[in-house]
Formats: structure tokens, sequence, C-alpha cells
């Protein structure tokens, strides 16, 4: 890879170019679910009066999506940013891999149904919904459908309850879609398809980077060792839980484990074969090890079955989790934070835990490790493990601070940051949270623009796609969708809006103009953020934001 080549009327900014993603921010309908609206924000005002700005496309196509009705998320969206294009994403890429049938065709796939005794089982592991964030429950059934049509006598489901990319109450009805689907091929006669055990997915299995390992451990006990609380169908537990926790959502779920004359129906042992079905990395990663890793030694797994284990996808291509895999992942190469690597920029980036992989990792094409050791600082504050509605500011504050420092001792050129107030409490829900949330990313925002006026350097603040800007269930026609009390539903996924960009040059001497882009996404702000440094961007990226005047 070459170095960039520098702009020749502008060669940066005195101070650094500062990237904020305000995560989950995204710009709503200004309705009563709308709570970035909602929110106190003076320095959001302050930046839309005082900087360039533009709305950007965060959804659907824009970011690599099958299509324009998938809301946009975290993966795909700092993919999108720090790539500067747009990648057809593993939602795409798996669903088509189905529809042709190829991923059948295989090695992989052929090596873990092929080899199966008629004793032992055929597993799916993953999430129970139609998100298309981590999974699509329509992949699953084509998964299952399969099976029977090349005999697998025994197939054992286990289902992570969503509620979180999808209406946090809705578990039932992915439950009832997938007990029809198991029926329908069981009433054949020489089948014995069901769901074995599950929970909620912020309970057990789909931890991320290295945050709560006991929700692993929990996900391995209910899979593969069958040991958790016991139902006759996964419906009657989830109305049992329920009723045992009024208010509880979906994702909090406590497992459980589907028994048979008093025995689990699908603990997972030797010979047996299991597919994890999601297809995005972050939350697989960790259950992928435990399958994967003879090494690892962050739980006590004890005897370990003898059996062969594969992602949809490879969630991590370097260190190869998982080893088998049914479809390569998008091959994300040439990113922003390679090129500047490789130009001298000395790089900064900073989040909590639970958003610190989006701005390495996703933001670097789904690659763990930096392009230069002595160009570029990762830092991760740890995350409280609380609910994150008893917390809303998290860790702004701490993020903030050690951004500030680089500010004051110019220790970088490129600072990109993650705040993740504004989508992890989203998630939860919980409207006043949710508004506070937004609050405390304004609030540290304020302190960016002091410390960038100081230093006469550049912000850009934008956001992945959008989250707390449409806290309200809403119909096709745009009207709140009413519980059985006559109270707004509460919505917990990301939106379909577009997201704001506001370019702020402390000193002006840029001399930049919004460039004339109809249609613009979020890929378009690794240009910009490369010219905001004074560099041409590559010629591949999608447009710069700005131009000189
Ligand atoms: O994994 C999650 O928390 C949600 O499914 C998506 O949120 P994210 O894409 O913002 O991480
Ligand atoms: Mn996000
Ligand atoms: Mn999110």
């Amino acid at each position: 890879m070459q170095p960039l080549k520098r702009l020749e009327s502008f060669s940066g900014p005195e101070g650094p170019v500062v990237l904020c993603i305000m995560d989950g921010v995204g710009i709503g309908k200004g309705d009563a679910g709308d709570m970035v609206a909602k929110a106190t924000k003076p320095n959001l005002d302050w930046l839309k009066e005082n900087s360039l700005f533009a709305t950007l496309k965060a959804h659907g196509r824009a970011v690599g999506m099958p299509d324009d009705g998938d809301m946009g998320n975290s993966e795909v969206g700092h993919n999108a940013i720090g790539s500067g294009r747009v990648f057809d994403q593993g939602a795409l890429l798996v669903k088509n891999a189905v529809e042709s049938g190829d991923v059948f065709d295989g090695d992989v796939w052929k090596d873990l149904t092929g080899s199966l005794s008629a004793d032992n089982s055929l597993h799916f592991i993953g999430l129970l919904s139609d998100g298309n964030v981590h999974s699509h429950i329509n992949i699953l059934f084509a998964l299952i459908r399969q099976a029977q049509k090349q005999g697998i006598k025994k197939v054992r489901v286990h289902t992570l309850l969503d509620g979180r990319d999808v209406p946090p109450t809705s578990a039932l009805e992915y439950i009832s879609s997938l007990e029809a689907v198991l029926t329908e091929i069981n009433d054949l006669g020489e089948f014995d398809y069901c769901i074995a055990s599950g929970g909620g997915r912020l309970y057990i299995t789909m931890d991320r980077y290295d945050a709560d390992w006991p929700m692993i451990e929990r996900g391995w006990q209910t899979h593969v060792r069958g040991e958790g609380r016991k139902f006759a169908t996964a419906k009657e537990a989830v109305e049992t839980l329920r009723a045992e926790t009024p208010g509880v959502i979906d994702q909090d779920l406590k497992e459980f484990v589907i028994e048979r004359d008093g025995t689990p129906v699908g603990p997972i042992v030797d010979g047996d074969s299991v597919i994890l079905f999601n297809f995005r990395g972050d939350r697989a990663i960790e259950i992928s090890k435990a399958f994967d890793d003879p090494n690892l030694d962050r739980f006590d797994r004890g005897p370990i079955p003898a059996i062969k284990f594969a992602g949809i996808m490879q969630y991590e291509a370097e260190q190869q989790i998982p080893k088998s895999y049914l479809v390569s992942p998008p091959a994300i190469d040439d990113v922003m934070g390679e090129y500047l690597a490789v130009s001298g920029v000395r790089q900064l980036a900073v989040s909590e835990t639970q958003k610190y992989g989006h701005v390495t990792y996703f933001f670097n094409g789904n690659r763990s490790g930096k392009f230069a050791e002595n160009l570029e600082d990762y830092v991760e504050i740890t995350s409280d493990l609380v609910p994150y509605e008893q917390r809303p500011w998290m860790k702004g504050a701490e993020i903030t601070e050690v951004i500030l420092d680089s500010i004051e001792k110019d220790k970088h050129d490129f600072i990109r940051v993650n705040y993740p107030n504004g989508d992890m409490v989203g998630h939860t829900g919980d409207l006043l949270a949710v508004e506070i949330s937004v609050e405390t990313v304004d609030l540290c925002l304020g302190r960016l623009i002091e410390a960038i006026k100081a230093k006469n350097g550049i912000m850009i603040v934008t956001a992945d796609h959008g989250n707390a800007d449409e806290m309200y269930e809403v119909d096709k026609e745009g009207n709140l969708k009413l519980d059985s009390d006559g109270n707004p539903k509460s919505k917990t996924s990301h939106t379909l809006n577009p997201v704001p960009c506001y370019i702020y040059d402390a000193s002006g001497k840029a001399g930049f103009k919004l460039a004339e882009l109809s249609d613009a996404g979020i890929s378009s702000l690794a240009a910009t953020s490369i010219m905001c440094l004074g560099f041409e961007p590559p010629a591949d990226y999608d447009p710069s934001l700005v131009e000189l005047k």
C-alpha cells in the first residue's frame, strides 16, 4: 500500500482530527419516541449552527445489507465508516449462499452432516429472530430443511431469544414458527427434530469483547451439558419465566433446558455436529472459542465432547475463529486505519468495553490488532456490568478524558471514539434513561469542542445507525403501536433513520464546503476524515462529504 498524497492547498489542521461516533444516535421524526429530539443537547445544537452539516444513510444497501428494509447495525456501520466503501455483508452473503445451495455443496456442510450416525444429532445454536443483525430465522429454516432432505434423523435447536434487534417480547412468535417447521418434519414419521435449550441472548452465550465470560459458561452448561431449569417446551419456559419476572424482556430471560421423560433432549455429546448459525462476529467469537480452542482457560468446560463444530461464517480471519465455517466473510481490505498508518499518522481509538471492538475490530474490517504498533494506541475503558438503564452515563466521562489528555499533550493526529450510550441504553427500551444517555454524549462533546477550539483541530460528529431516535414501535403508517393497556410499546431495536454528520473546523483554515452529493452514506466518512487530515482520499473510496472551496 502506498502512503496517501497530501492535498495541495491544505496540509491538515494544527490540532487533531477527532471522529466521534455517537452509537445509535440517528435523526428521528421528532415524535413522542424520539429521545434524541427530546434530549437537552446544547452542544449538538451549537455544532449545528457552527459546522458543515450533512445527513447520511446508515441502513439497507447503503451499508451492504440485503435490502433497504434492513436497519443498520454496528458491524456494518463501522465496517463502512472505517473502510470507506460498502461491502456486501454477512447477512447478504449467507442469504445468497443458502438460496443458491452453494453452502450445501461445500466441504464443511458435507463433513458435518455426512459423518453423523443415526444416534447422533446435528445441533443448531443461534439467535432466533429475523433481526438480520446477527442471524436470520429463515437461514435456520433452510439449514433444518436441508438436513431433513439429507435424511438426518436427529436435529436439536438451541434458541437464543432476541428482543434486542426485534420487539422486546416477541420470542413466542419465533418459537412458534420454528415449532411449526419442526412439527412438519416430525410428522413425516422418521425424524426427531426439536428445540433442546435456550435463554435470553444477554443472559447466555452471546457475550462480546470478553466483557462477561460467565455468560458463555452459562451457555455452555445449558447447550452442551443440558444443565439448567427444565421445561417440557420452549413455550412453557418463556411463559413461566415471564410470569415469574413481570416486565422482563426477551434478551434477559434465564436459561431453559427441554426435557423428555426426565432427561434433557439435546445435550451435545461425542459424535454430534454443531453449527452456530449467527453470521456476525462480535458475539459469536467467545462461544466459538469454547467449542474450538483446546487451550481456552476462561472457565472449566469439564470433559469436552468430541464433536465437529462450524460457524455459518468465519468471525475472525487472522486468528481463524472458528476453524471451520460455511460461508466466507466479506473481504474488507485497504481500510482507512491502514492507509493512515502507512502515511505516518498517529492514531488513537477509544471506547469502553461494550463498543471497544467496534472502533478497532469492526473499524479495521473485522481484524483484531494494529497496523503499526508505534503509531497506534487503542484504549479500552472497562464497562460496568450493569443494566445500562441504571447507568446511562456509562463511561462517557472516562472516555472523554482519554481524548482530552491526547489533545492537550498533542499525542495523536487522528482520534476515533465511539460513545456507546445512545445505543446501549436504547436497547433497554427505558425512555428516561435513553434521554439521559443522549444528554451524556452531548455533555462529553461539549468538553471535546473546547479542547478542539484551543488546539485548532477538526471534529466530525456522526453515528453508525439510529436507535435512541425511535423508542416507540410504530406501524407502517407511522402510528404508535399500543399494548393491551393502551400504552405505547417501547422499541429496543435499531432504526432505519439517517444519521447526522457535523464537521467542525475550529480555525476555519481548511476552507471546506459541502460537496454536492445525493444519497451519501456513512461510508463517505473515511474519505471525509482523510481530507480533514490534509490528504487525498484513495480513488476507490466513496466520495468525501467536503471539498475544497
Ligand atoms: O449486539 C447487539 O447489541 C445488537 O444486536 C446490535 O447492536 P450494535 O449493532 O449497535 O452492536
Ligand atoms: Mn452501533
Ligand atoms: Mn445496537
